[in-house]
């Protein structure tokens, strides 16, 4: 599936002359779009969304509710997804669902078909097949669900025969991804008996949690999170059906933020403030510790990059969709840059570690790999073609260091459809080229 606007099969990237100075709108949250979708369909009424994202990511979420049973209009011009809620219902009794790499999809709607009274099938692309979701699954069975991996693997495809879900008690492993417990809140409000959350280990991604609680808080319902160790969730009670508008994408914002710092220039992105929840807007704390000066005001991010950009040493845990876009700039800085505790970032649309490593050697950067992280030294970069994995981060991050480098060729572009089909109409406007 493409949603890309017609890519060729690969695009070399032509360096700016000078500092950019770029103002910046970007499409919908990725995170709020697809929540808000499943929300908004477990809600009593009539939801519009607007602003929305629409990418392949919220179109398998978008097609596979519909699958369900759940109306779901789209305007994508417009922006808008309607969706007629179901109160907490599941109207299909059978249905096969196609998730193809959505990690949210895939893991939010295992959740909600728990709430049906059915088999459901849910599947994905080959390598939706290697993203592990064994620990939702346990964590359903724990409350008497029969939710399998059909292979086995511990990964999709995912059978589960449901009779509703009446709710109780939980122990939920969080090194793995937060988008299992992020799944397991929002099915919370529609049990009898509501749910009770208990993480073992660290939690991963905790600003998607926040997330989570704020799109819930929105529709109606309330949870209350003790520490990120404990989550109860009362039951019975309802989502409320709701104009929402989604904000931009905070991740999506880093590749304009990196190409600030990269360039010298100036990029102020638009419609996000420093106090939004989407935790990738700190990616801005990196590259101001790197020597960018950051203007924070409460609807614009503005980044002005310096004349040399320093290294840095950073956790990069809860802000680990924006890994990526750091690595891709860390060879131009004038010292090491480290980054650490992102070892879940091994389980996404590829094995982002070892995929960023490969990259940027083949660049002819040197780069120690770690288990849980990457160390990037100064070097000089050399042209070639960086090969994507189908990671719509790896094109967009690379992308960048092709606007201040010569000769970089980013393979696959298309496969920023993931969620950001029109990422390289939006580059070639900041760069004043469009
Ligand atoms: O809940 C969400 O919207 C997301 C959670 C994160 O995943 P993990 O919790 O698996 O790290 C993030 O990487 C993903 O892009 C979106
Ligand atoms: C990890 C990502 O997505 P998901 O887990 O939702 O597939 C991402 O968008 O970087």
């Amino acid at each position: 599936m493409s949603m890309a606007p017609d890519y060729p099969p690969a695009i070399t990237l032509e360096p700016v002359a000078g500092p950019i100075d770029a103002e910046v709108t970007l499409p919908g949250s990725k995170s709020y779009t697809n929540r808000a979708l499943v929300l908004a369909a477990l809600a009593e009424g009539t939801s519009t969304l607007h602003a929305a994202l629409f990418s392949e990511d919220t179109a398998v979420m978008a097609e596979s509710l519909r699958r369900l049973g759940i109306p779901v209009a789209e305007d994508p011009v417009g922006l808008t997804f309607t969706i007629e809620g179901k109160e907490g219902r599941i109207p299909a009794d059978r249905a096969e669902l196609f998730v193809g790499n959505s990690g949210t999809t895939a893991r939010f709607l295992t959740a909600l078909l728990a709430l049906g009274q059915g088999e459901y099938l849910l599947d994905g692309v080959p390598r939706m097949r290697q993203r592990p979701i064994q620990p939702l699954l346990d964590a359903l069975r724990q409350l008497g669900v029969d939710a399998a991996s059909v292979s086995g693997s511990g990964c999709p495809p995912v059978r589960v025969r449901a009779q509703g879900l009446a709710g109780g008690k939980v122990l939920l492993p969080g090194s793995l991804s937060s988008q299992y417990l992020s799944a397991l809140l929002m099915v919370g409000p529609c049990t009898r008996l509501g749910l009770e959350i208990e993480i073992e280990g660290e939690l991963v991604s905790k600003p998607y949690v926040e997330l989570t609680i704020q799109a819930m808080q929105a529709f109606g319902a309330s949870v209350c999170c003790e520490g990120y160790r404990r989550f109860v969730v009362p039951g019975g009670q309802r989502y409320r059906a709701r104009d929402y508008t989604v904000e931009p994408d905070a991740s999506a914002a880093s590749y304009f933020f990196a190409l600030a710092a990269v360039t010298g220039g100036r990029v102020r992105v638009h419609n996000l403030g420093s106090r939004s929840a989407q935790g990738d807007v700190r990616f801005v704390d990196v590259l101001e510790r790197m020597g960018c000066q950051v203007i924070r005001e409460p609807d614009s991010i503005t980044v002005q990059g310096p004349a040399s950009l320093r290294g840095v040493e950073v956790d990069m845990n809860a802000i680990s969709d924006t890994v990526q876009t750091l690595a891709a700039i860390a060879p131009l800085a004038s010292g090491p840059v480290v980054i650490r505790n992102v070892a879940h970032i091994r389980h996404k649309e590829t094995d982002r570690i070892h995929a960023l490593a490969t990259e940027l050697r083949r660049l002819g950067v040197v780069v120690d790999e770690f288990p849980d992280g990457l160390a990037i030294y100064p070097s000089p970069v050399r042209p070639g073609t960086v090969q994507t994995y189908d990671d719509h981060r790896m094109a967009m991050s690379f992308a960048v260091l092709g606007c201040r480098v010569s000769g970089i060729t980013i393979d696959n572009p298309g496969c920023v459809a993931k969620t950001f089909p029109d990422f390289f109409q939006r580059l070639a406007a900041a760069l004043g080229r469009a």
